[in-house]
């Protein structure tokens, strides 16, 4: 089927014309959320990513961003009055080409660790008590995201996996119905998803990690490239806890998935030789699921660029600057051996 889009998986065949898309992006929660603390929103960190992502996004550099908040919450004194639709809205000022996806962080992973939702079992009360407790959790998260993103003129709309129909099978993707999620980017959307609590064919149910996510949008729509913002600056050979861990800037993978560093030479340059650390509460697998994810979309040739929320380093991949991943950029590209 020409210039459309098949859902590879299963179930539902959309004929529908393939989106042009730009960028996937992560907004990993261990930026935009205080890990360790529960439920807590880094707000700094969330409202530069969000900057960020509208001048990435801007189909100008004159184009004016509107805000698209309009609740009265948290003291926003805002009131239906004191919008003026024609000068406001007369552009939206940017270019609905790109994907968010963000990581719960501190909201979501305590509440599916402390009952076991990753592990299935959704008949158990404990389990079916924390899975609604996680997306409760979690979709908050995501309806302060999507605010956020609006304040900045974002025209951000929040889609959750589970409730457009995501399930998994062994924790991997079996379903997805992404046909409203392209019908939102054809309209002029930009889609918010977020890790979330799935039915599970096998096992009842689990956690479908945001990385997960990616890695199967990714397959289906191809985009230009894909971003991992997260609160360090990209993979390094240890956890970069260690003073002495170096950061990888390029690493490359082979047709068979299998990764090795390029940039810097090391003694070690296989995958295996990384030593990555998980924290006790995290359900989905942490930085280790994120290279497995990246490694196997940068195979179908897209470019994965990881680096630190917030930063210039996030700014540039976000706006496609840093294709070749020039020496002044800090992050680790993640790409084909075929390039
Ligand atoms: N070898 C390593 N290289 C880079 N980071 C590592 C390594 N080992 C452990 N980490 C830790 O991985 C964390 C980032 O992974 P994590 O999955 O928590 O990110 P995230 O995607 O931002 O969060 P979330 O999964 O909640 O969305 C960092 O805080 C870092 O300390
Ligand atoms: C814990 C939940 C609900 C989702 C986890 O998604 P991730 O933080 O992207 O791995």
């Amino acid at each position: 089927m020409a210039n459309s889009v098949e859902n590879q998986n299963q179930h539902k065949t959309l004929d529908l014309p393939k989106p042009k898309l730009r960028c996937i992006v992560k907004l990993g929660g261990a930026a935009i959320t205080r890990k360790n603390e529960l439920e807590s929103i880094n707000e700094e960190s969330l409202g530069t990513v969000c900057t960020q992502l509208r001048k990435a996004m801007a189909s100008s550099p004159a184009a004016r961003a509107a805000g698209m908040d309009w609740s009265r919450r948290k003291g926003n004194p805002i009131n239906a009055s004191d919008l003026d639709p024609v000068t406001e809205f007369s552009e939206i000022g940017v270019d609905s080409d790109f994907i968010i996806v963000h990581g719960a962080g501190s909201f979501g992973h305590f509440h599916a660790s402390r009952s076991g939702v990753h592990k299935g079992g959704v008949h158990l009360p404990l389990v079916k008590a924390g899975f609604v407790a996680t997306r409760i959790s979690v979709t908050s998260l995501n309806l302060e995201i999507v605010r956020a993103l609006a304040q900045e003129g974002i025209p951000a709309v929040g889609m959750s996996p589970f409730a457009c129909g995501w399930s998994t099978r062994e924790r991997n993707v079996a379903s997805a119905d992404i046909s409203q999620l392209i019908k939102a980017l054809q309209t002029g959307f930009v889609p918010i998803l977020h890790g979330d609590a799935v039915l599970d064919d096998l096992q009842g149910c689990t956690i479908l990690s945001g990385d997960v996510i990616i890695r199967h949008l990714a397959q289906l729509l191809m985009p230009d490239y894909v971003v991992f913002l997260t609160d360090v600056l990209g993979v390094y050979d240890r956890p970069p806890t260690d003073p002495n861990a170096i950061l990888l800037r390029e690493i490359a993978v082979d047709e068979d998935g299998d990764w090795s560093i390029v940039k810097p030479a090391l003694d070690h340059s296989k995958g295996q030789d990384v030593e990555i650390t998980v924290a006790a509460h995290d359900t989905t697998g942490g930085m280790e699921t994120k290279i497995q994810e990246a490694a196997m979309i940068a195979k179908l040739g897209i470019d994965v660029f990881i680096t630190k929320a917030g930063t210039e380093y996030s700014e540039r991949a976000l706006k496609g600057e840093v294709r070749h991943a020039p020496d002044d950029w800090l992050g680790t590209v993640i790409r084909s051996v075929r390039h």
